[in-house]
């Protein structure tokens, strides 16, 4: 087992944000947290990453409590998030190079995570390129290059195509598929968007701070009675809305 959630919930004061989360997901799986605007996904990306403090509740990353083995568990965690941490300023190899450092990887070594990184990500006649000169697709790529040099066994992506186009977006969206399956890398994909998403696969629905379905795509549908993984959103999310 990869992570393990249990329980897990969190209040901004008196607003709930998240209500007795529990889902677990395999190594290697490509899984999608799917939620509209405010379902809680930051949050819980927050609380997985310790941006937040831990309120009720457990993570559990390959057999490590995270209250109980922070630092143990964040080396096992590589993050993008929502926006854009990269400095346009410097390089891709120069931002690189100071990410690495701060996971204690220094010359030779740094150099070749970064060459097999970028490689990777096909990104490697880039790497002396200031990051402003990149095109919003490929910075994701540096970003994702970036979260993978201490060799993460998962990868948590916050709404990675915000801001793409359509083809950039449908580009990265494969790009991190293709990565799952190469690598044995566990990949929490969160997204409001539907056609990000495939029928087959797993998908963690979240809504008001509820995971209202934790099966695939494919459950979805027949949970909702509809033929499509959209329908089923909006049935399902409209149906708590009413119940609320
Ligand atoms: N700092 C905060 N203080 C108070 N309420 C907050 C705070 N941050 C988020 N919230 C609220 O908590 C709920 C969950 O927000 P969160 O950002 O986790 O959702 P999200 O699914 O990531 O949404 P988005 O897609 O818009 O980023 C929302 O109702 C939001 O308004």
């Amino acid at each position: 087992m990869s992570i393990e959630v249990r329980q897990l919930s969190f209040r901004y004061g008196k607003k709930a944000a998240l209500k007795d989360v529990d889902f677990s997901l395999e190594s290697g799986q490509f899984c999608a947290l799917l939620g509209p605007n405010g379902a809680g996904k930051s949050t819980l990306f927050a609380l997985l990453t310790r941006l937040y403090a831990m309120q009720n509740g457990s993570i559990v990353l390959n057999d490590l409590d995270l209250q109980k083995h922070p630092t143990q568990v964040m080396q096992q965690l590589g993050v993008v998030f929502q926006q854009s941490t990269l400095d346009l300023d410097l390089s891709v190899q120069q931002n690189l190079a100071y990410h690495a450092s701060l996971h204690g990887l220094c010359g030779t070594q740094a150099r070749l995570r970064i060459a097999e990184e970028l490689q990777r990500m096909d990104m490697s006649n880039r790497a002396h390129d200031k990051v402003r000169a990149l095109n919003g697709g490929h910075r994701r790529r540096v970003e994702i290059a970036r979260a993978l040099l201490h060799q993460p066994s998962v990868l948590l992506l916050d709404e990675p195509t915000t801001g793409l186009d359509p083809k950039a977006r449908k580009a990265l969206n494969h790009y991190v598929r293709q990565l799952c399956a190469d690598t044995q890398l566990t990949v929490l994909w969160a997204t409001h968007l539907i056609d990000e998403i495939l029928p087959e696969d797993r998908v963690l629905l979240i809504h008001q701070g509820q995971l209202l379905s934790s099966g695939t795509g494919h459950d979805l549908c027949e949970l909702s009675n509809k033929q499509h993984l959209a329908d089923a959103f909006e049935y399902l999310t409209q149906q708590t809305d009413t119940a609320a």
